[in-house]
């Protein structure tokens, strides 16, 4: 029996730090949403797109929801809550290693609020970090708080467990329909703003302020032309934007010895995605309280 092709689009959600981007990589198979130890840097709707013999499944990722303190934190959720309502379903995800609290419940309002008919399946996230039975209780607590009809299932993005029994259930949720991209495509966003984003997640690694919600990454221009052996290399001109002098310091780092490690890290990345030789060429600006500034909020792209 041949079962008929299903499409649509799907929205990971839950707190920040709960392994929505590692498991959108892990389902589409390779690095396009931008993962980081620190919570809350996904800024984009970043779609990753699930290409199976029986159908398509387009993830949309967006950035953890939370409550608005700036402006940017409003535009953000405004973003995020367009999205419940525009997919087929939405998962939500809880890591295995922590227990569901209040604000896993007002993500679950939220989207009870805004979408009450996009159906909703439940994903224990990182189950390789806790044992068998701590996995069975989260299915539990799980479950109970999404009602009998959400399908709950445990994942592990680090090992593979259960990736593709995901896969299917969420192309069981799709309509039917033909593919909505050609194969091969793993995203729809402009590469700039992939470009921007690997730089910003390269520019945050190891920092321990809180620099998340202070620094934008702008690409400026891209360049194309040949080294003197005759490779292709692309230049890319990027320009970090933080909001103070001594943001700015922390980027730089002593000598503009962080700044530069930061270079080598994106290029590697951005070598290895586009397939080309990259000359980085970054500038840190301070762009006074661009949060809270509206036309800088728009010339920064959000
Ligand atoms: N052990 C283990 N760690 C995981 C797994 N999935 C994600 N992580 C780790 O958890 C951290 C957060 O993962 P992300 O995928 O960035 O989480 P996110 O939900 O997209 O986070 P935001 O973008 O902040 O909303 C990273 O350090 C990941 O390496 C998993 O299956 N197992």
């Amino acid at each position: 029996m041949t079962s008929e092709f299903r499409s649509g689009f799907v929205c990971l959600i839950g707190r920040p730090n709960t392994g929505k981007s590692t498991l959108t990589n892990a389902l589409v198979g390779a690095k396009i949403a931008i993962t980081s130890s620190r919570p809350q840097t996904t800024r984009h709707t970043i779609r990753g797109i699930l290409h199976r013999e029986d159908g398509q499944v387009i993830l949309v990722d967006t950035p953890g929801l939370h409550r608005p303190r700036t402006l940017l934190g409003q535009r953000l959720n405004d973003l995020v809550r367009d999205t419940y309502s525009e997919v087929d379903a939405v998962g939500v995800c809880i890591p295995a290693d922590e227990k569901i609290g209040p604000g896993d419940k007002w993500i679950l309002e939220q989207l009870k609020l805004v979408a009450p008919k996009t159906p909703v399946f439940g994903v224990v996230t990182k189950i390789d970090k806790v044992s068998k039975d701590a996995v069975a209780h989260q299915l539990m607590a799980l479950s109970k708080v999404l009602g009998p009809e959400a399908e709950v299932i445990p994942v592990s993005a680090v090992s593979g467990d259960n990736v593709d029994r995901l896969a299917g259930l969420m192309r069981s949720l799709m309509p039917e329909g033909p593919a909505l991209y050609p194969d091969g495509e793993l995203t729809d966003e402009p590469e700039t703003v992939l470009m921007a984003e690997l730089i910003r997640e390269a520019a945050l690694e190891g920092v321990r302020d809180e620099l998340p919600h202070s620094l934008a990454v702008v690409i400026e221009e891209l360049k194309e032309s040949k080294n003197s052996y005759g490779v292709p290399v692309l230049t890319i001109f990027a320009n970090l934007y933080v909001e103070r002098p001594s943001q700015k310091s922390i980027v730089i780092g002593r000598g503009g010895a962080r700044l530069r490690q930061v270079g080598i890290e994106a290029r590697h990345q951005l070598e290895r995605i586009f397939g080309t030789k990259v000359f980085l060429d970054m500038h840190v600006k301070v762009a006074k309280d661009w949060q809270r500034d509206p036309k800088q909020l728009g010339k920064l792209g959000f």
